[in-house]
């Protein structure tokens, strides 16, 4: 059974965001992810995972300035020392801190009039100097396709775009956060993608929602069981993170993880 992670940026929002850990684990879940814990500090977040025996599995490298609409730094010219500085002072000593293996780096949204070879060969140098601080540490850094509905213009959307900067780059402890909300909305197929994908093992990480609202994965158009029983039957042993906004109550909407329990048992 692949181990189920909460994502405490879009679950649990009914509780403020340090409350959030003691809600996931008393709906029986041991692994927690989030998108940027930067508004805390990292030593009460540390303290929140000890006291309910969680294990923060994933975060994401600063994005630079998200309410201008910045989605990640790492491919954008001119905006090299910010993406150096946020990942040397903050992605990683909160991995540290954290005990967390991984870390999200987001690439941005393409620029108007940059050719896109520019782009990804700037997110390669980019990706390749964290990649090698990162693996003194034995922390695994993550490149994530986004559909463009969500995020118009990323840089990365198809996970065949991600595969290819992966094995380009040749450092072992870089993968791809393949994130089945966004892959079915923009390519589809997912079973046939999922048989193409985890056995390259360059899938570091899996995140999954419902098709089209992003609420549970019980709801939409998506058979998650079947989904579910696949990634096993592909021998997938990382985790997969529950990323989505529930409909109505993140712990009344747990039930497609209370049917998955019970019919594993
Ligand atoms: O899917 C997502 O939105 C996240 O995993 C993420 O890191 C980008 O915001
Ligand atoms: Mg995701």
């Amino acid at each position: 059974m692949p181990r189920f992670a909460a994502n405490l940026s879009l679950l649990y929002t009914e509780h403020a965001f340090l409350d959030r850990f003691q809600a996931a684990a008393a709906d029986g879940f041991d692994s927690v992810e989030c998108l940027f814990p930067y508004a805390f500090e990292p030593a009460e977040v540390a303290q929140r995972l000890q006291r309910h025996g969680l294990r923060q599995v994933l975060f994401n490298a600063p994005p630079g300035d998200w309410d201008a609409g910045e989605r990640g730094l790492a491919a954008l010219p001119g905006r090299e020392q910010a993406f150096r500085d946020g990942f040397i002072h903050q992605a990683l000593p909160w991995a540290r801190a954290l005990r967390c293996p991984r870390v999200h780096v987001m690439a941005g949204c393409m620029p108007a009039g940059v050719p896109r070879q520019a782009l990804e060969e700037l997110f390669l140098d980019n990706l390749r100097w964290a990649a090698r601080l990162a693996a003194e540490e034995g922390i695994e850094l993550l490149i994530e396709p986004l559909n463009p509905r969500d995020v118009p213009g990323y840089l990365l959307q198809r996970q065949e775009d991600a595969h290819r900067l992966v094995q380009a780059l040749g450092e072992p402890n870089v993968k791809v956060q393949m994130d089945l909300y966004h892959c079915q909305v923009t390519e589809g197929d997912l079973a046939m993608k999922l048989r193409q994908w985890l056995p390259t093992g360059r899938v570091g990480h899996i995140q999954f929602a419902g098709v089209p609202e992003r609420h549970e994965p019980d709801v939409g158009e998506l058979n998650y069981p079947y989904l579910f029983g696949l990634i096993d039957e592909l021998g997938y042993t990382g985790v997969a993170s529950a990323e989505y906004r529930p409909r109505a109550g993140t712990s009344e909407g747990l039930s497609w993880l209370r049917r998955w329990k019970a019919g594993q048992a």
